[in-house]
């Protein structure tokens, strides 16, 4: 089996009009394939502003016009796409933050809704409410992908560990993040959470963001991230555009995890972690 997995994370500038975005999406999918990527990462609500009382406004259902653009692409390149986030509206008109990922085959084999919104108040920084408009998703997401397993989660998931350690716990061997941190808490936690999160359980972590756009109300981070088992970078973005690009090799995993046993040291008698049975989130 290949121990290997070439990905790209295309950094992207989105703005208010979702057919440009699109178009911007789809120049940089097709530049990531031209490096030899199997696995391309969007970030977070690629499509549209990264704006609460717009997300209504940009829903859109599954199928729609999103979810069909990212199935061809992925087949037209014959990669894997993690179409970083969009707004999806379900048959009952609810509206969720969700990631879905295609197969070189333009098949959809994971998706997953926001677990934990976003609802922060930092007075005179920023303060923002996904729970206004949003619905928070039910499900840990695990997805199969070439003999691999990865765990989906979106942005603010990442802070809360006992997902990525649930998702560790059942063989999950990446996180993958689409994400949108912003110019408070990003210089802050970004790189330490998505470091925490790989060192805690030993596993890669992929951390796309969109580029700073200045006109923008929301400021995103930037600085899209690769990090290894151990903890180290492997690849980090600017505040740009911009795409990155990482052979992961998993055999670093199997000697970290080797070298350092903790998942197996830890202490069932003394602590325990309950959580519901993970799926790849397809209904
Ligand atoms: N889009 C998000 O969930 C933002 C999360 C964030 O910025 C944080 O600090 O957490």
């Amino acid at each position: 089996m290949d121990k290997t997995l070439s990905l790209s994370i295309c950094q992207m500038k989105t703005g208010n009009d979702k057919d440009e975005n699109l178009k911007k999406a789809g120049e940089m999918i097709a530049a990531a394939a031209g490096e030899g990527a199997e696995m391309v990462v969007l970030p977070e609500v690629f499509n549209s502003p990264y704006q609460a009382e717009l997300f209504p406004r940009y829903a859109e259902p599954f199928p729609g016009p999103s979810t069909d653009f990212l199935a061809a692409a992925a087949c037209k390149h014959g990669l894997c796409i993690v179409g970083g986030s969009i707004i999806e509206r379900d048959s009952q008109g609810k509206i969720y933050n969700s990631s879905f990922v295609f197969d070189e085959r333009g098949e959809l084999i994971g998706r997953h809704r926001k677990a934990h919104l976003f609802d922060i108040d930092i007075p005179g920084r920023i303060s923002f409410r996904e729970s206004d408009t949003l619905n928070a998703g039910e499900n840990i997401t695990i997805v199969h992908y070439k003999s691999r397993l990865f765990a989906l989660m979106i942005c603010y998931d990442c802070r809360f560990p006992e997902l990525a350690r649930a998702a560790a716990l059942e063989g999950a061997e990446l996180l993958v993040i689409p994400a949108a941190f912003n110019t408070t808490t990003g210089p802050a936690h970004w790189k330490l959470l998505m470091r925490c999160r790989a060192v805690d359980n030993q596993l890669f972590v992929v951390a796309a963001s969109p580029a700073r756009n200045p006109s923008a109300s929301y400021q995103a981070w930037g600085h899209s991230l690769v990090v290894d088992p151990w903890g180290d970078i492997l690849q980090e973005a600017g505040s740009g555009e911009e795409i990155i690009h990482a052979r992961l090799d998993f055999s670093r995993l199997e000697q970290v995890r080797q070298e350092l046993p903790l998942l197996r040291q830890r202490r069932k008698d003394l602590y325990r972690l309950d959580y519901k049975a993970p799926g790849n989130g397809i209904v």
